[in-house]
């Protein structure tokens, strides 16, 4: 199994590092040929206005659509799940829209800019994951295909729509290795079938 994580910009090292101590192979994705050899992508991170554009100038948007098409599992933190969308409250920004919801970005205000939380996620187990929120957004609507797998302070924060899966927080900034080990399950269980 191969993992790509999306190097255009942000938060991707980190991810190649969780991926690294979940004992799986990843490679930095900036080409098509490098989308082309992954099982499951990683998109973190970072800015979602910027990773949007230099998804359109590195001429990926269509490639990693087409493969999710195709049935590759996606992982998107953070500027990830913004990309995910369908919908971005007020923005017209690029986007991959490959999730049934709509996001609101930078969502909890600038007075809690950054925080951290305890987040109860049943699909987990009992012990809380430490959510790592940086200017973070959340999600306001969602379709019916959308799984709801977290909520904080009664908003949307993680979730699940078939092989695609978002968060709102950085697991790869904790050295909770869990949510990483979830979606390789989601990409293990795609490539065997
Ligand atoms: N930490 C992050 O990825 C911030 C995301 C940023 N607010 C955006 O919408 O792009």
């Amino acid at each position: 199994m191969l993992i790509g994580v999306l190097a255009l910009q942000g938060a991707f090292r980190e991810h190649r590092m969780a991926i690294k101590e979940c004992g799986v192979d990843s490679i930095e994705v900036r080409k098509r040929q490098e989308l082309e050899q992954v099982d499951g992508l990683i998109i973190p991170g970072g800015e979602s206005t910027t990773m949007g554009r230099l998804l359109i100038d590195y001429d990926l948007m269509e490639p990693i659509q087409k493969k999710a098409a195709a049935g590759m599992p996606i992982y998107g933190t953070c500027a990830g799940l913004v990309l995910l969308a369908k919908e971005i409250e007020g923005s017209n920004q690029p986007r991959l829209g490959l999730m049934e919801m709509e996001v609101k970005r930078n969502a909890f205000g600038r007075q809690v800019d950054s925080f951290e939380a305890d987040l109860q996620i049943p699909a987990l187990g009992d012990t809380p994951f430490r959510g790592v929120f940086i200017r973070a957004p959340y999600i306001t609507r969602v379709g019916p295909e959308i799984e709801v797998l977290a909520k904080y302070d009664d908003k949307i924060i993680f979730a699940r729509q078939g092989q695609f899966l978002a968060s709102a927080f950085h697991p790869e900034l904790t050295k909770d290795l869990r949510i990483h080990k979830y979606f390789l399950k989601m990409v293990e269980e795609a490539t065997s079938t």
